[in-house]
């Protein structure tokens, strides 16, 4: 077996008089797709932050391969629609996960910045106000400012959702890219079961008090909808 970007183990993480997560187990392969699924405040976004390393466990531990600095992480948040006022062109939204408090960017910046609007279809559109842009393309400078730095992690949070359909397949499919082609390991949170089963390669189920992991190709989308439902009890 070799080596994961990120093992977590017997992982425990309670707030007060709420115990999200007793004992969850799951790797991450470099490279994996992995989605997220699981009932409304089931621990999704908590699983997130306790990744980022925001949480601190109560028991267990997260660890990252070859370390945690080693790991860049990029986030694409859920789809919210955007004043038309705002006022940051396409490309300059994308820098700003490269400007730290210098105003202008380096030669190699500004090819990384120049990779990302090609590779997310938004070349032709750099000047134009995000605040202008459609759904589709606004979602798409979401990810192409996730991915600017380069990223081992991809974590998309509900990314998807609020989407049309196309605008949906559209933006995985760029991920899909991604994926196969620069071994970026991808973290999808969705309650979207056609999309998991469509692009992810394993599944996280989460339920109260349980888990469940394993691969998309053996699971039919009801059978991953059952996964993912709280079992009556
Ligand atoms: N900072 C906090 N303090 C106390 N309880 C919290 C805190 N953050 C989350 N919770 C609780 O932990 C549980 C998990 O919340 P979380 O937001 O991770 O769920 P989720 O699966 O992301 O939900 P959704 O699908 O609705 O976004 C919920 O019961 C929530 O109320």
């Amino acid at each position: 077996m070799t080596e994961p970007l990120i093992a977590v183990q017997h992982l425990g993480i309670a707030f007060p008089n709420n115990q999200v997560f007793k004992d969850l187990n799951f790797d991450m392969q470099r490279g994996d797709f992995l989605a997220v699924i699981g009932e409304n405040g089931v621990g999704k976004t908590t699983l997130i932050r306790a990744l980022l390393g925001l949480v601190k466990p109560v028991a267990g531990q997260i660890r990252y391969y070859p370390n945690k600095k080693a790991i860049k992480v990029g986030y694409v948040p859920q789809f919210r629609n955007l004043d038309q006022e705002y006022p940051l062109t396409i490309e300059d939204f994308v820098s700003l996960n490269l400007r730290g408090w210098r105003p202008w960017l380096s030669k190699a910046e500004r090819r990384q910045v120049d990779t990302a609007l090609a590779v997310t279809n938004l070349k032709k559109i750099r000047q134009r106000p995000l605040g202008m842009a459609s759904g589709g393309e606004k979602q798409r400078a979401y990810l192409a400012q996730a991915i600017v730095q380069e990223p081992q992690l991809l974590i998309l949070d509900e990314s998807t959702a609020s989407l049309d359909n196309e605008m949906k397949y559209e933006l995985l499919d760029l991920v899909e890219n991604l994926n196969q082609t620069s071994a970026i390991t991808v973290f999808f949170v969705t309650h979207d079961l056609p999309l998991a089963k469509r692009y992810a390669k394993h599944y996280l189920a989460l339920r109260p008090g349980q888990q469940e992991f394993g691969q998309v190709a053996d699971m039919s989308v009801e059978q991953l909808k059952e996964a993912s439902n709280v079992s009556n009890v």
